[in-house]
């Protein structure tokens, strides 16, 4: 008789449990707790100082939280949860002397799930040079670079902070497309972003953040078809000043 093995359920994507993180006597995130399964794209919507970079940054492990836990694919943050998560800061991170070929060949070097060839494409369809340096390229055009790269990675979790700020509307949703292209069914995008129009059409779910507390973590549906509006017109009622 065959061995009876139970089925054991993958752990969620991205687990945060009672996340909280203090600078001070400023409470950054307070206690924030979340379970996201993979396949989905979820913007993290709120308004300036809500905690939306100190949450990327410590599920991305370059900020420590002062309490609570996170588990990416069930590991801790570590080696084997950096291994898994692609990471887009909201600051540029590369030397402004940089080529873009040199860019390129950086991550080659530092990531073993990197796609040289797919960034490579995606830059000759953005119509970045490789042979130019950093400095010479616009705000938009290194924030299309960086975005690049960071999606060339062939990553369980996208973590990206503000992708799109600098980029010119008219290039905003090819931006956009150019990221749902390289994103695969089994990943999972978590973008931060106060564009909430632009970025509405692509989301599956939001994440609303006020002084570091999550308000709602839903489907868009939940706004569109709910409540008949658009998700930029209920952040602008939740929000109002
Ligand atoms: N290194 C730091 N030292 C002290 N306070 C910090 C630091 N980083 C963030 N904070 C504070 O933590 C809170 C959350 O900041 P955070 O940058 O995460 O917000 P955000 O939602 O990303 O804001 P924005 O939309 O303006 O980018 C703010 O009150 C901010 O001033």
């Amino acid at each position: 008789m065959d061995a009876f093995v139970p089925e054991v359920a993958p752990p969620p994507l991205l687990e945060c449990c009672d996340l909280t993180k203090r600078y001070g006597a400023t409470v950054a995130l307070d206690r924030f707790t979340v379970s996201l399964a993979a396949g989905r794209i979820v913007g993290l919507l709120g308004p300036n100082g809500s905690g939306k970079t100190t949450l990327l940054k410590m599920i991305a492990g370059v900020a420590h939280p002062t309490a609570g836990d996170i588990r990416v694919a069930g590991y801790e943050v570590g080696p084997e949860s950096k291994a898994l998560v692609s990471y887009l800061p909201e600051r540029p991170y590369f030397s402004r002397s940089m080529r873009v070929r040199e860019m390129i060949a950086f991550f080659a070097d530092f990531y073993e799930d990197f796609d040289a060839a797919l960034a490579r494409d995606m830059l000759a369809r953005l119509g970045v040079p490789e042979g130019a340096p950093c400095a010479a390229l616009s705000k938009g055009t290194v924030e299309k670079v960086q975005l690049t790269l960071v999606m060339a990675r062939h990553a369980a979790l996208y973590l990206l902070d503000e992708p799109i700020g600098g980029v010119d509307p008219a290039a905003r949703d090819y931006i956009l497309q150019t990221v749902i292209r390289a994103y695969r069914p089994q990943s999972s995008i978590i973008l931060s972003t106060h564009l909430v129009r632009d970025v509405e059409a692509f989301l599956d779910d939001f994440i609303l953040l006020r002084y570091g507390q999550m308000l709602l973590h839903a489907p868009v549906a939940y706004v569109t078809q709910g409540k008949g509006t658009t998700l930029d017109a209920f952040f602008r009622e939740e929000f109002r000043c």
